[in-house]
């Protein structure tokens, strides 16, 4: 069975607030899409494609992918203006493959456990993504933001990356997509093959240190759990 990766890094960090985009701050002197890509590169994963915005690809190619030898990224390809068109432009550059692992470049935290417990799932399910049950309650709100619904928490998941599905599956929920249904409120891939192929998708618990940096209190979390890594790394 062939497992190919979609690294995603094509999106601005807007919420980030900062000149570069997120994905290329760095977090202990190497910049954040390094961490997912070290894992992935180190996996069972047979081959990547990272896609980033055009103008980066240069950069991609020779300061990240080169310098840090990622030798299982065959192909750096440039992403769209929403996530779920980098995403398409991932599937599309994928080809033909059995599996198709999606994930946020933005995540730095991925581990070598998570991919292989993607891997079990989406073997079994054929569409899998990871996540972790929410600790605080969830409310549903109005236009006002005034509260209307609240889930039963013991239901309700936040959902992480990686997501992974059937390169058939996958392919063919994003090409209805972009067929009948194309729409800014995709923010995952699980849920393009939710709406599209009416599939279930079976989320597997990750780990809550399976952060996505997007804002910038994020990267003095991210620091912590590395620390927090290296430090368990001495004793
Ligand atoms: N058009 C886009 C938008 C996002 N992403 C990627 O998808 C992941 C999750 O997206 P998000 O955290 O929203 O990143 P940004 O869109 O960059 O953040 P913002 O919404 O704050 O601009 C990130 O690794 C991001 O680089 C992408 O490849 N292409
Ligand atoms: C895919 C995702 O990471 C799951 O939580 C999230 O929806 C991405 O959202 P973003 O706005 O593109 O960061």
């Amino acid at each position: 069975m062939h497992h190919t990766a979609i690294i995603l890094a094509a999106g601005k960090g807007k919420r980030m607030q900062s000149e570069i985009p997120k994905q290329y701050l760095e977090l202990e002197g190497k910049p954040i899409i390094y961490y997912s890509l070290k894992v992935f590169e180190e996996s069972f994963i047979d081959n990547i494609i990272l896609v980033t915005s055009k103008e980066d690809i240069s950069f991609c190619r020779k300061e990240i992918v080169e310098k840090f030898g990622f030798r299982k990224v065959t192909e750096i390809v440039a992403g769209g203006s929403q996530r779920y068109h980098s995403v398409y432009q991932g599937i599309l550059a994928a080809g033909d493959t059995d599996y198709i692992y999606i994930h946020d470049g933005a995540r730095p935290f991925v581990t070598a456990r998570i991919l292989k417990d993607a891997k079990e799932q989406v073997e079994k399910y054929g569409a899998c993504a990871a996540g972790m049950p929410v600790k605080d309650t969830i409310k549903i709100v109005d236009s006002r933001d005034f509260a209307v619904n609240t889930p039963e928490r013991s239901l309700v998941w936040q959902v992480q990356t990686p997501q992974v599905f059937s390169g058939k599956l996958v392919k063919a929920a994003y090409e209805k997509l972009f067929s009948e249904a194309e729409n800014d409120a995709v923010t995952d891939d699980a849920m393009v093959v939710e709406t599209m192929l009416k599939i279930p998708v079976k989320l597997f618990q990750a780990s809550y240190e399976n952060i996505k940096i997007t804002t910038p209190e994020d990267l003095q979390i991210a620091s912590v759990f590395l620390d927090k890594n290296t430090m368990y790394k001495k004793c």
